[in-house]
C-alpha cells in the first residue's frame, strides 16, 4: 500500500510521501543508536521536561492534530480532537512516576546486598496502527522514551500526517534529534529493521496475521517483543445489570471509533430471560446512531478507514447471514463515495459463522444469548482472542465467577473496557502478549539486570541515574 492520505470520507488522495531510500534508512538507523548511546545519560529530570511539553503540544494543539487524524483515517472530530488530550495523559502520567518505577528494586537475599536495576535497551520499533493514530503511538514512546530507550516508528501507510506530526512534537518538546524518529517504510522493509543489530526490541499493535509475521522475525533475532493484537470482546449483559445503562453503554462501546477498536466490545451476550428486551432496546438506539462526514458535529458514525475494510466487513457479514445469522439491522455498504458502512446487528450467529469467532473491525455487533452465567463464560472464551471485557451484574458472587472465568487480559465490572494510562493494556490467546501503559508497561523495554553483592562492606556502587 502506498504512504498517502486518502480520505475515507471522498476516497480522494490527498497527499502521497516518498518512502525512504536504503541510504535514508540506514542513516536513521545509525542515528538512533548514535543517539541512544548520549541519550541515555540523560537525567530522569530532563526527560520529564521535555516529556511535559510534549503533553501540552498535544493539548494545546488538539483541534490541528484531530483535523489531521479526522482527515487521514476518518474518525469522529471531536473524538479525535480528544485522543490529541487523552495522548497528553500518558505523557505526564510518566513525567511523573518513571523515575520511581525504574528505581532500584531491593531483595533481601542471606544478607548480601542485592538488588533489580532497571537499564534501557536501545533503540525500539514500534509498528503502529492507524485506528488510534496518536493514542498508541504516545502509550509506547512515553514510557520508552522516559526509559532511556529511544524509538524508531513505522507507522500506517495510511497515517503519514500523523506520523510526521508525532516525530515533530517529540522534537519541538528538546528531545535530542533522533531520540524519535519515523520511517516510511514499506512492511517489505519492516523485516529488515527487526532484524537490524542496532534494533533491540519491537512492538506491535495490529492484526493477528500481523502478529504472527513480527512475533516470528522478533523470534528469529531473538528480540523481545509485545504484541496487541485484535480482539472479539465479550459485552455480558446478566438479569440483575442495570439495563437501560447496560444498552447505552454497549451501543458505544461497539462505535466506539466508527467500530475500529481492539477493544471494542463486539459479542453481546446476554442472560435469556432479558434477551428480548435488550435485542429491541439495542436496535432501536443502533438506529438512532448517525452517519456520515466525520468533521459534521452530529456524526457519531464516519466512514471505515479504507475500502478494503468495509469490504472485508461486508464479506464476513454475508457469511454470517448465509451460515444462519439473523440480521436485524443494516448490512449493507451504504454506496457512494466514501468507506461508508451503517451500524448492523446480527443475532445468534451458529458457530461456523464469522460473527461468532472471528473479529468484525466496524458497526457490526453481533448479539448472543446465554443459558445460565457457567454458558455466558462458556460464549466468552469460544474466541481464539482475549483482549478485554465488559460484564453486567450486581450480584457479587456473579462478578467474582466472570473476573475469574473469562480469559481476556482486561475484565471491566458495568463499565466500557478503556484504555487508561494508569492501567495496564493487553491481552491473552490470539490477543497478543505483554502489557502496556501503567507499571507493567515501562518495564517491558527495559533490561532487569540482577546484581548480587557479596562482600564485608555491602554497599552498592552508586547508580549514576537515579532510576538506574
Ligand atoms: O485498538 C485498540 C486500542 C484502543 C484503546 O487503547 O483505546
Amino acid at each position: 500500500m502506498a504512504i498517502a492520505t486518502i480520505s475515507p470520507t471522498t476516497g480522494k488522495t490527498l497527499r502521497t510521501f516518498n518512502v525512504l531510500s536504503s541510504e535514508e534508512l540506514e542513516r536513521k538507523l545509525q542515528k538512533a543508536a548514535d543517539t541512544f548511546r548520549s541519550y541515555r545519560e540523560t537525567s530522569f529530570a530532563d526527560r520529564a521536561r521535555w516529556m511535559r511539553r510534549a503533553a501540552e503540544i498535544l493539548e494545546v494543539e488538539a483541534e490541528r492534530f484531530g483535523r489531521m487524524m479526522t482527515e487521514e483515517m476518518g474518525k469522529p472530530l471531536e473524538a479525535a480532537k480528544a485522543e490529541s488530550s487523552k495522548s497528553a495523559t500518558a505523557c505526564r502520567y510518566y513525567v511523573t512516576r518513571a523515575e520511581k518505577l525504574l528505581r532500584d528494586t531491593p531483595i533481601d537475599v542471606d544478607g548480601d546486598t542485592a538488588f533489580v536495576r532497571y537499564q534501557p535497551l536501545g533503540p525500539v520499533l514500534a509498528i503502529m496502527p492507524w485506528n488510534f493514530p496518536f493514542w498508541q503511538v504516545v502509550r509506547f514512546a512515553a514510557p520508552a522514551l522516559m526509559a532511556g530507550n529511544v524509538g524508531l516508528l513505522k507507522h500506517a501507510s495510511n497515517v503519514p500526517q500523523c506520523a510526521i506530526a508525532l516525530e515533530e512534537i517529540f522534537r519541538t518538546a528538546g528531545f535530542p534529534e533522533g531520540a524519535f524518529q519515523s520511517l516510511f517504510i514499506e512492511t517489505s522493509e519492516v523485516n529488515r529493521v527487526i532484524e537490524d543489530p542496532r534494533v533491540k526490541a519491537v512492538t506491535l499493535t495490529g492484526s493477528e496475521g500481523a502478529g504472527r509475521a513480527v512475533g516470528a522475525a522478533a523470534g528469529r533475532a531473538i528480540k523481545k517483543v509485545v504484541l496487541e493484537l485484535g480482539g472479539s470482546d465479550p459485552f455480558i449483559v446478566m438479569p440483575s445489570a442495570d439495563l437501560d445503562k447496560a444498552v447505552h453503554t454497549a451501543v458505544s462501546a461497539r462505535l466506539i471509533n466508527n467500530g475500529q477498536s481492539c477493544i471494542a466490545a463486539k459479542r453481546f451476550i446476554v442472560a435469556e430471560p432479558i434477551a428480548q428486551e435488550f435485542e429491541r432496546r439495542f436496535v432501536e438506539r443502533m438506529k438512532t446512531m448517525v452517519v456520515g462526514d466525520p468533521m459534521d458535529p452530529k456524526t457519531d458514525v464516519g466512514p471505515l478507514a479504507t475500502p478494503g475494510i468495509l469490504e472485508g466487513l461486508h464479506a464476513q457479514v454475508e457469511e454470517s447471514v448465509k451460515a444462519g445469522t439473523r440480521l436485524l439491522l443494516g448490512g449493507k455498504p451504504q454506496g457512494g463515495p466514501g468507506n461508508f458502512y451503517p451500524p448492523t446487528v446480527l443475532a445468534d450467529p451458529p458457530p461456523k459463522a464469522p460473527a461468532f469467532h472471528d473479529e468484525l473491525f466496524g458497526p457490526v455487533a453481533t448479539l448472543l444469548r446465554a443459558r445460565d452465567l457457567e454458558h455466558a463464560i462458556e460464549l466468552a472464551n469460544a474466541t481464539p482472542f482475549g483482549l478485554g471485557a465488559s460484564v453486567w451484574t450486581q450480584d457479587a458472587n456473579e462478578q467474582r465467577r466472570l473476573i475469574d472465568g473469562i480469559e481476556a487480559g482486561m475484565v471491566f465490572v458495568n463499565a466500557l473496557v478503556a484504555s487508561d494510562a494508569r492501567l495496564p493494556f493487553g491481552g491473552v490467546k490470539h490477543s497478543g502478549h505483554g502489557r502496556e501503559l501503567a507499571d507493567l508497561g515501562i518495564r517491558e523495554f527495559v533490561n532487569a539486570k540482577t546484581v548480587r553483592i557479596t562482600s564485608a562492606s555491602g554497599a552498592p556502587p552508586p547508580s549514576k541515574h537515579a532510576g538506574e
